[in-house]
């Protein structure tokens, strides 16, 4: 793991070259993903890197954590609670959709929940442009795979460090990076709901998901899972499509 974090940070400071850029960014929520990339920005550029913490409705328990992972990874930090801006803009959206008569209870949590991604979103990049910094993303090889991310959301960011890793790998460079071991050993949440957790709103567990990416059998079922989320979220990593006159 030594050798790849060092190719990783070495990778991130290439980056910020190359995009003439002062330094690094990222959200940092108390999970596993984003303490390894508050890590790596923070051994990338000591010290010209930023964890930002933005709250939304978050637990004591999570936050605890947040605060912990900037504390271990020593990292310059902001907290910017989101709480009310988020209730605001929802219940706008909300009451402009039921005043319509066209307000959708079925999916009210699902676009409640991306649309807390998405203000996250437009926070880093505010603070990335205050700062002349790039918003880092935290998506490891299996969330990419499947899709399990806000397009423009937590999707939307500027570069990826570990996509190429599974998350049994992001777990083992944690271990190694002296991430704490409460959120080493946590269960991977999106935290957009109470008690949400990506493996049950997946049906399918990461162990399963890593297994597959790495060639190894796993049953049809779950392997039909993976392929359906695959293909349904194929849009969240091409191009857009663009209409060209003939
Ligand atoms: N074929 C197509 N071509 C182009 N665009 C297409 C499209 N189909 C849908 N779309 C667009 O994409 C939208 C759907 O995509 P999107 O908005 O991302 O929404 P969606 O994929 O439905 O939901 C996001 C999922 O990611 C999970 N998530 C989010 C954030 C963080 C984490 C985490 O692990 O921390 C997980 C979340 O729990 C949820 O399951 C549609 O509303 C539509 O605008
Ligand atoms: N409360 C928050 N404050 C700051 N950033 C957040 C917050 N919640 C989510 N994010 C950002 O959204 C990203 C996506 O969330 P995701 O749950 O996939 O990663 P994680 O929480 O770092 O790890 P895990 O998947 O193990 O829960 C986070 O890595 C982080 O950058
Ligand atoms: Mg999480």
């Amino acid at each position: 793991m030594e050798n790849e974090v060092k190719k990783i940070i070495e990778w991130l400071q290439e980056q910020v070259r190359q995009a003439h850029v002062d330094g690094l960014l990222v959200g940092v929520s108390g999970g596993l993903d984003s303490a390894v990339v508050a890590n790596l920005i923070k051994r990338a550029c000591p010290d010209n890197s930023l964890g930002v913490m933005m709250p939304i409705h978050t637990s004591d328990s999570n936050l605890i954590d947040a605060r912990n992972v900037i504390e271990q990874a020593a990292i310059d930090s902001l907290t910017i609670d989101l709480t009310e801006t988020h209730q605001v803009m929802y219940d706008q959206i909300q009451n402009g959709l039921q005043e319509k008569g066209q307000f959708n209870e079925t999916n009210d949590q699902l676009a409640g929940a991306n649309l807390r991604a998405r203000l996250r979103m437009s926070t880093l990049y505010t603070i990335a442009t205050n700062y002349n910094y790039l918003v880092v993303g935290t998506d490891n090889a299996a969330e990419w795979y499947t899709g399990y991310f806000t397009k423009y959301g937590d999707g939307g960011v500027d570069i990826l460090p570990i996509v190429d890793f599974t998350k049994t790998e992001v777990r083992e460079m944690a271990a190694f990076l002296g991430v704490p071991e409460q959120v080493v050993t946590k269960k991977p949440s999106a935290d957009l709901w109470e008690d949400q957790t990506d493996e049950q709103e997946m049906g399918v567990s990461y162990d399963v998901i890593d297994a597959y990416l790495k060639g190894q059998e796993i049953s049809a079922a779950d392997k039909a899972t993976i392929e359906r989320m695959h293909q349904r979220t194929e849009h969240k990593r091409t191009g857009l499509p663009q209409f060209k006159r003939s």
